[in-house]
């Protein structure tokens, strides 16, 4: 989505043919758009790249843009449209209440149609996405999201007891925990996953793959789809499909052979084979569903705690007063459990903070324009990328006053309950929703509800956090950070607690 300046001979060639193919386009354009209101306004971008934005971060740089043009504006990507939405409100009338005009995404070629075989969700169109949606929707929606309930909670457990073993490596405990709950829940994996599973590693090898291929500038492909045509060019891509099909169908079969012999626990997997007809998936798609399902939510929801943890750090005070509140309602002879979830408010309101004040998919994700959207006398045209960037969005001076600072209250009402006027955006918007957010704010919930019940979270002296650190990726990750666990109840005490609660 990117510009990056030409760097070999057959960039100029591909340039050469973008100038003969999309000037006569470019003339029919502006002589269609005569007449039509202005866009948003928007930084100054060179013919025919269109404005310079930087490959990695660019939120932090589209945050600026928000300051200098407004919540709305809108720059050129060679021939495309990009419209980026940087206010809380704003977000809201244009993403929500028009988001059956902004249901698709815009073409991926590469990561789309060639590495994913147009089989992944999050970056599918028309007609494909309710079927894969509505199929997602069977296992993620809130009812269904709370019989996991039990998983996620022996799950966040386990982590606690793998800091008190090895607090060192948090980070790994944390991805360990999204990679149990979301393979147990994709394929009724009942074997205890670890992170160095060989299972796991091909996974994340496709999923750095996409990584790569998502890159802005990575393929020019998205920009001039007729290279698509040049002998070779994606052949890349299509050797990385094929691995990553190879995975998602083993990982299919090893459920078909458990369901032959009727030994098998009921997953996403197993309700998709058994409602294969009626849901209408073939059996790649069906095999590719499954398998994204660890893509979306895994690395997300571990990205999720380790900032969690992270904030708790830097922020005594507001981590005291989730303890305090813990204390009251909870006490210290048995952990906190679900059903305390109304009356833990304080937990709520602090891991909702974690997500507005490092959001985990920063810079949102590209929605497209299905028509002109018409907005207080700018037209978002249809075609147009429109992407609601979180970073800036949970910086809204108007909804979020003073938004660097880390501050769970202003999730809450004067009465101490979590305010309904203030919309949790971070897993984005419209028709296009998280469909994995029941699951994934369950899992956020009883995380650090146990975490901040067990621990005092300290900095570690000797080595400074540095909160803007961050992976420089589409679903941002922190860097390593180290801490201190400090435990508020003795280990023995906290395993024994656990073992009771299991009979
Ligand atoms: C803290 C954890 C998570 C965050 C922050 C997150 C965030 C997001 C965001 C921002 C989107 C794009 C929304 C948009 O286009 O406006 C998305 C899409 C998606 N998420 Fe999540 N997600 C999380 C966890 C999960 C989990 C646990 C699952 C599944 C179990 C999941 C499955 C998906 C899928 C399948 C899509 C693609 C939907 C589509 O394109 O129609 N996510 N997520």
């Amino acid at each position: 989505m990117s510009f990056v300046a030409p760097e070999s001979n057959s960039t100029w060639l591909y340039l050469l043919l973008a100038v003969i193919v999309f000037v006569p386009i470019y003339a029919l354009k502006l002589a269609k758009n005569r007449g039509k209101l202005p866009l948003p306004p928007g930084p100054p971008g060179k013919w025919p790249f269109g404005t310079r934005v930087p490959v990695a971060y660019s939120f932090l740089t589209f945050y600026e843009w928000t300051k200098q043009y407004g919540p709305v504006f809108s720059f050129k990507q060679g021939m495309n449209t990009v419209v980026i939405i940087g206010g809380f409100a704003e977000a809201m009338e244009i993403m929500e209440k028009e988001g059956a005009s902004l249901v698709d995404r815009p073409r991926s070629i590469a990561a789309g149609e060639t590495l994913s075989g147009g089989m992944r969700v999050v970056l599918m169109n028309g007609e494909k996405v309710k079927k894969f949606r509505k199929a997602l929707h069977s296992h993620l929606q809130p009812k269904v999201a709370a019989t996991y309930e039990p998983l996620q909670l022996l799950s966040s457990q386990n982590y606690v007891l793998d800091i008190l073993k090895r607090p060192e490596a948090h980070q790994d405990h944390a991805k360990k925990y999204a990679a149990s709950v979301v393979l147990t829940l994709a394929y009724g994996k009942t074997t205890p996953t670890s992170y160095s599973d060989p299972e796991v590693q091909r996974i994340n090898e496709c999923l750095s793959r996409l990584g790569d291929a998502l890159r802005p500038g990575a393929y020019r492909v998205d920009t001039i789809p007729l290279l698509r045509y040049v002998p070779g060019y994606l052949d890349k891509l299509r050797e990385a499909h094929r691995l990553e099909l190879a995975l998602f169908s083993e990982q299919l079969g090893g459920v078909l052979k458990k369901m032959t012999t009727g030994d098998f626990v009921p997953s996403f997997t197993s309700y998709l084979v058994e409602n294969q007809s009626e849901i209408q998936l073939s059996d790649n798609e069906l095999a590719y569903l499954s398998g994204s399902i660890f893509g979306a939510g895994s690395e997300t929801t571990a990205s999720g705690l380790s900032f969690m943890i992270m904030a708790a750090a830097c922020h005594p005070e507001a981590q005291t007063q989730v303890q305090n509140q813990l204390d009251q309602i909870v006490g210290k002879d048995r952990h906190p459990v679900f059903s305390d979830e109304e009356l833990l408010s304080q937990v709520t309101a602090f891991y909702i903070e974690c997500g507005r004040w490092r959001p985990i998919s920063a810079g949102g994700f590209p929605h497209q324009a299905t028509r002109d959207i018409h907005w207080r006398g700018y037209c978002i045209p249809k075609g147009a990328t429109v992407i609601g960037n979180h970073w800036a969005i949970g910086r809204s001076p108007d909804a979020f006053p003073d938004g660097d600072t880390f501050d769970p209250q202003r999730w809450l009402t004067p009465h101490g309950t979590i305010r309904n006027d203030l919309k949790q955006f971070t897993f984005g918007f419209g028709r296009r929703v998280c469909p994995g957010l029941h699951v994934a704010n369950r899992s956020l919930f009883i995380t650090t509800a146990l975490i901040l019940w067990a621990f005092k979270i300290t900095p570690d002296p000797s080595k400074p956090i540095d909160t803007m650190a961050f992976t420089p990726t589409a679903n941002v990750h922190p860097l390593p950070f180290s801490v201190r666990f400090e435990p508020r109840i003795p280990p023995e005490e906290i395993v024994r607690i656990f073992e009771s609660g299991r009979h």
